[in-house]
């Protein structure tokens, strides 16, 4: 970890300096990306070099394991329900047309992709004791004190598997969420895979599009099939846990083009 680290670490202090040494050339034209913002902060003295190239391995590290494994998720829950997936093929035919990748602008076109989205984040939440918290004072939780100081962990995983909240929560149904409230964002706090509060997390906005972007397009572009020997109920879906959680065995689908 401490030597991937490092190398990112390096590849970002050489891509600063690129940047910066092209903003001195007067032919300039500023792409004002992530990285022109926290220049210009540098040049105002708030920040330096070392604080943007943590800040960067920061955002990638939270950021890539994160969304890649909602995605390793979401494509064999719907190979092991082809309903799902024969009703998102439709809806993304019938909004962008057959083979079309899926553009930001699509997304809100697109309820079906929306709600496959929600239910994996609900049956498969990336980080699913959220980060551990610390009790800033005595505490009383639905009758439970927590004493100022202890370590409090929310369990994401187990509120998606609820049954008090969800029908059938096992299953993989995208279907509930249609014409419902629910949201990763809304406030009653049954689908917070990002976490909720103060310190939600910031990459919310850009993964939630990131996935309906990816997913769609992965839909809509390619018909997939399993391998001969695999069966869509003999998949296995065991967990591995670590930092993000993967499928214990990775998904091993063959794309064709539509
Ligand atoms: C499906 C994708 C993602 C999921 C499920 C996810 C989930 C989370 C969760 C649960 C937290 C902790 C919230 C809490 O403390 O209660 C978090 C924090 C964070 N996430 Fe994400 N995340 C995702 C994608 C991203 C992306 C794409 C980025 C950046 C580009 C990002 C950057 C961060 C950062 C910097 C924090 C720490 C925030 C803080 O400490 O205040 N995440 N994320």
């Amino acid at each position: 970890m401490i030597v991937h680290s490092d190398k990112l670490l390096n590849l970002f202090g050489s891509m600063i300096d690129e940047r910066l040494q092209s903003r001195k050339s007067r032919d300039l034209t500023t792409s004002n990306d992530v990285l022109d913002i926290l220049l210009d902060i540098i040049e105002g003295e708030e920040l330096n070099k070392t604080h943007i190239q943590h800040l960067l391995l920061d955002l990638f590290a939270a950021g890539t394991d994160t969304t890649s494994s909602t995605l390793e998720w979401a494509m064999p829950e719907l190979l092991r329900n082809p309903q799902a997936l024969l009703k998102a093929k439709k809806e993304l035919v019938e909004a962008i047309g057959k083979g079309n990748p899926v553009e930001e602008s699509d997304i809100n076109c697109l309820p079906y992709l929306q709600a496959i989205i929600k239910e994996t984040f609900r049956m498969h939440p990336a980080v699913p004791l959220l980060l551990p918290r610390r009790a800033g004072s005595d505490t009383n939780l639905c009758g439970f004190k927590v004493p100022k100081g202890s370590q409090v962990l929310v369990n994401v995983w187990a509120i998606g598997r609820d049954p008090s909240i969800w029908d059938n929560p096992n299953s993989f149904i995208p279907d509930r969420f249609l014409g419902s409230e629910i949201d990763v964002k809304s406030r009653d706090f049954t689908l917070i895979p990002f976490g909720a509060g103060r310190r939600i997390c910031p990459g919310l906005p850009l993964a939630n599009r990131m996935l309906h972007l990816m997913l769609g397009s992965l839909i809509n572009c390619f018909d997939w099939k399993l391998e001969a020997k695999i069966s869509p109920n003999e998949m296995n879906m065991e967990e591995k846990y670590g930092i993000a959680v993967h499928m214990a065995t990775p998904l091993r689908a063959i794309p064709l083009l539509v």
